[in-house]
C-alpha cells in the first residue's frame, strides 16, 4: 500500500469545505483562541462535538489546562476576526479586536457569532500533531442564524440562507 504524502493529503483536504469557527478559552491558565475548521458534531445525547487542535499551537497549554472551550460559529462578517485568530497575532490582538461575554464555562463567548457551544473537555485522544478534545456541551447561544463563513479551496466563502425562518428562532440555553 503506497502511503500519501501530508502535501497531497492537504490538497486533497482544501477541496472539503467547512465552517469556520473561533475555539476560545479561558481560566487559570489564561485566556486563549484559535481559528478552527477541523470541528464536528459527534452524538446529541450527551451533547458533545469535537475540535482537533495542533499540539504547536500557541492556545494548545490554556486549552487543555483550563479544560474548557467555546466553539463560536462564525458567519461572514467575521473573516478579518478569523484572520486575526489564525496565527502569529498576540492573544489580546485577537480578543480586542471584537466584543466577548461569557456563559456557564467562562470561556469567551463571541458577542454576535451564529452559535455559540460552551463545553467541559471530557476526553482527549493524541492523533498524530494534533490532539482530538471530545468536548461536552454545557450551555449554547444562539443568534441570526442566517449565514456561515466558509473555508474552501484554500479561501473564505459564504453560505446563507434567504429566509431566517428557516433557521429557528435565536435562543440561549444552559446555565449562566
Ligand atoms: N486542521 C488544522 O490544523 C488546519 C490548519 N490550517 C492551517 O492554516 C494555514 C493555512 O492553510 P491553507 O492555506 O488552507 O493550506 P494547507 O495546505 O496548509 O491546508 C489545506 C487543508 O488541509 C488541512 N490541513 C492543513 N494543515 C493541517 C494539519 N496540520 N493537520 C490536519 N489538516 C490540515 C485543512 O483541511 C486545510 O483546509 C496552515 O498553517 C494550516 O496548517 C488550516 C486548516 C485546518
Ligand atoms: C481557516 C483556518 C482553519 C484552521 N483550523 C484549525 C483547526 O481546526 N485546528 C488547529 O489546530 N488549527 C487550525 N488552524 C490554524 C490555527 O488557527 C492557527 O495555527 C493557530 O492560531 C496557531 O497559531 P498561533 O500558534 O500563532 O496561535 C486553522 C487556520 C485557519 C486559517
Amino acid at each position: 500500500m503506497q502511503d500519501v504524502a501530508p502535501r497531497d493529503y492537504r490538497d486533497a483536504m482544501a477541496c472539503l469545505g467547512a465552517a469556520v469557527n473561533i475555539v476560545t478559552t479561558d481560566g487559570a491558565a489564561g485566556r486563549a483562541g484559535f481559528t478552527a475548521s477541523a470541528i464536528c458534531s459527534v452524538t446529541d445525547d450527551p451533547p458533545t462535538l469535537l475540535v482537533c487542535i495542533n499540539r504547536s499551537s500557541s492556545a494548545y497549554g490554556s486549552v487543555t489546562r483550563n479544560k474548557v472551550v467555546c466553539v463560536n460559529v462564525l458567519s461572514a462578517r467575521h473573516e478579518q476576526l478569523s484572520r486575526l485568530f489564525g496565527g502569529k497575532v498576540p492573544a489580546e490582538e485577537r480578543f480586542a479586536a471584537a466584543a466577548w461575554s461569557t456563559l456557564a464555562t467562562g470561556a469567551p463567548v463571541l458577542a454576535d457569532c451564529t452559535a455559540a457551544f460552551d463545553c467541559r473537555i471530557a476526553h482527549v485522544v493524541n492523533v498524530g500533531s494534533h490532539d482530538v478534545l471530545f468536548c461536552r456541551v454545557v450551555a449554547l447561544q444562539r443568534s441570526g442564524c442566517t449565514d456561515n463563513l466558509i473555508y474552501f479551496g484554500r479561501a473564505y466563502h459564504t453560505v446563507g440562507v434567504t429566509d431566517p425562518a428557516e433557521a429557528g428562532p435565536e435562543s440561549a440555553s444552559g446555565p449562566s
